[in-house]
């Protein structure tokens, strides 16, 4: 099974929209996204707490189900396919960095970076699992197991679990929310080298550093992309984040 696609826009998104609840509870958490994520891109998605930036990344990697709308995965429209079938196009293209870290208890360090190829029945790259464990600063804890590390180390290894197996597309939630500024700055520069390769990267953060990293960072406001960023400098994204908060501030202070 290839890990690379040659799809030229690996995650696409058309007229999305997704409304949690109903009646009087319903929250409409994405009210019409279009969006399409090229291969070879690092997309930063920012805004307000509850603009919908978490249901989007759910949405695009398939694990929620939009209300209407299309999402298009590695040339796959996931409109009525099964959880069997989202579940393996998931495994051979796709990886997850969220903040719950879902490592395995049982495996150690190495075993649980190597896992995800494993499953896809293919054979690790030993010698890239090793560079992508010693990016992440962890070559000194290979044999150690999750329960062995700090909440930060096991980040880590989230980090370099989503990286070994070299997927299309990675969906990555604040994955350097629990890391100090140089592990988070290393795993940064990591992600831009796997851009380069061809890798798609999908980051929802709040961080300006974090964002200044990808080549695009997309603004949600109430569910919509209010503003789009390419080159981002730190300085500009977080005048924009300051703007955009302000704003949904007055905004619910006027309902
Ligand atoms: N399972 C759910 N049931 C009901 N409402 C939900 C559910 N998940 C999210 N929401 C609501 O949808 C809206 C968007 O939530 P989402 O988690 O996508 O926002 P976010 O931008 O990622 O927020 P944060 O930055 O705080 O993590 C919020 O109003 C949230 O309360």
């Amino acid at each position: 099974m290839p890990t690379m696609t040659s799809v030229e826009s690996p995650v696409q998104l058309d007229a999305v929209h997704k409304t949690y609840g109903s009646g009087d509870s319903a929250v409409e958490a994405l009210a019409g996204v279009s969006v399409s994520f090229p291969a070879g891109t690092f997309t930063a998605v920012m805004g307000p707490s509850g603009s919908g930036k978490s249901t989007l990344l759910h949405c695009a990697a398939g694990l929620d189900k939009p209300t209407s709308g299309r999402v298009t995965l590695v040339g796959t429209d996931l409109k009525g396919k099964s959880e069997t079938k989202l579940t393996l196009l998931r495994r051979d293209h796709v990886a997850f960095i969220f903040q719950s870290f879902n490592l395995m208890p049982a495996l150690n360090v190495e075993q649980n970076v190597t896992l995800p190829t494993l499953l896809a029945g293919r054979e690790p790259d030993q010698a890239w699992v090793d560079q992508v464990i010693a990016r992440v600063g962890l070559s000194q804890r290979v044999k150690h197991r999750p329960g062995e590390l700090s909440g930060g180390q096991q980040q880590r290894v989230a980090i370099a679990r989503a990286l070994a197996a070299r997927p299309a597309v990675v969906f990555a939630d604040e994955p350097t929310g629990a890391l100090d500024t140089n592990t988070a700055l290393e795993v940064l520069t990591l992600m831009r080298e796997l851009v380069s390769a061809g890798q798609t990267i999908v980051m929802v953060t709040h961080d300006p550093v974090a964002a200044s990293y990808a080549d695009n960072v997309l603004f949600l406001v109430d569910g919509r992309i209010v503003t789009q960023m390419a080159a981002p400098g730190v300085e500009a994204v977080a005048a924009t984040l300051a703007q955009l908060g302000a704003q949904a501030k007055q905004a619910r202070g006027q309902r």
